[in-house]
């Protein structure tokens, strides 16, 4: 396996490595990862996250045991294993697929390889295409707002709708960026806050209830989401707080785009109501924890409802940024998103 340098994986020697997002931002610790399980956790507990990261760490996994002399079958159970770590993110569940092809063939190690290397360099080249298309509808001074964390952190490349953001800063329109913390992990406070202090890109932190007050008081021009799974009439799921936002957007009549690569566009799901959604632990709302320790400020036996996702109807989107280009109402309800691949 070629040397890989993701933001939050990388390859060297054959060897794979995971940045921990939950240490972030205040340490970057890099996690060998030599086992299936070992994924498997660090996927379920967001060491390693968003819908295109979980993919590219899982398909290279498998293409490391293939090298380590695993057969044809250990891979196959493997992905197996893999694809239940989480089950909104349809990615995760497309690069098992072509690693699964991969493996029928008779050099089986050597396609696996393959098409993991190849699976993480497509991804890398759909984030600028996607960013190019987005940053175009930027117009300079924008204050724009996104939720929480779609940059290099979360693809193989700059990111879904944070490598927007990136490109257009890059571009000198002199935009603003709220960034919303994003509970309950907090991937905005900690990873997009991150990301925006690496890239110079000028951002304010709010907390998530502080949106619609900027709305209200005509304080956001734009809003660029990303997705975890986009159904094929246009309803996406993603990061719980999305759809809240997408209503305030609608109210307020600021323009309201998901960003998002075609690998993310499910067409077996015919609507949002098919996207499995996630729930996760209840001590990720009654506390936070990470690398500043951990803190439980709710009663031990608060009963919680934690789902990780929630599902955005297609009515609510002014666009689609994808890889091909920048899709809109009707477009979408004609059915565009299932001809994409
Ligand atoms: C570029 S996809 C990022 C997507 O994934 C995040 O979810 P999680 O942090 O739970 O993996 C969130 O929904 C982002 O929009």
């Amino acid at each position: 396996m070629k040397n890989i340098a993701g933001l939050s994986i990388k390859t060297e020697q054959s060897q794979l490595y995971i940045l921990d997002q939950t240490q972030l931002p205040h340490q970057q610790s890099w996690l060998h990862c030599t086992e299936v399980n070992q994924m498997v956790t660090m996927i379920q507990q967001l060491q390693v996250r968003g819908a295109p990261a979980i993919g590219m760490a899982a398909s290279l996994l498998l293409a490391y045991r293939a090298e380590q002399g695993d057969s044809r079958e250990q891979l196959l159970q493997s992905a197996e294993v893999l694809r239940a770590a989480r089950p909104t993110a349809v990615n995760l569940m497309n690069n098992l697929d072509a690693m699964a092809a991969a493996l029928v063939q008779q050099d089986y190690v050597g396609a696996a390889v393959e098409c993991a290397e190849q699976l993480f360099a497509e991804d890398v080249q759909l984030c600028l295409q996607m960013a190019a298309h987005g940053a175009a509808l930027v117009q300079p001074g924008e204050r724009l707002l996104t939720h929480c964390n779609t940059g290099g952190l979360a693809t193989a490349g700059v990111g879904t709708a944070f490598g927007v953001i990136r490109l257009a800063h890059q571009q000198g329109k002199q935009i603003q960026l709220w960034v919303d913390e994003t509970r309950p992990l907090l991937q905005g406070g900690r990873l997009t806050a991150w990301e925006c202090q690496q890239l110079g890109i000028p951002y304010q932190l709010i907390c998530d209830n502080m949106a619609a007050m900027l709305m209200a008081r005509g304080q956001v021009d734009r809003i660029f989401v990303g997705a975890d799974r986009i159904a094929a009439n246009g309803d996406f799921a993603n990061k719980v707080g999305t759809y809240s936002l997408a209503v305030l957007a609608h109210y307020h009549r600021i323009p309201f785009y998901v960003v998002a690569p075609h690998t993310t566009v499910d067409p077996g799901c015919s609507d949002g109501g098919q996207i499995p959604i996630e729930q996760r632990p209840a001590a990720e709302v009654r506390g936070v924890s990470g690398s500043f320790g951990s803190v439980c400020w709710s009663p031990e036996q608060a009963s919680v409802f934690n789902p990780a996702f929630d599902v955005t109807p297609a009515k609510l989107v002014t666009g689609w940024v994808l890889d091909s280009g920048v899709f809109e109402g009707a477009a979408v309800a004609a059915g565009v998103l299932t001809r994409l691949r």
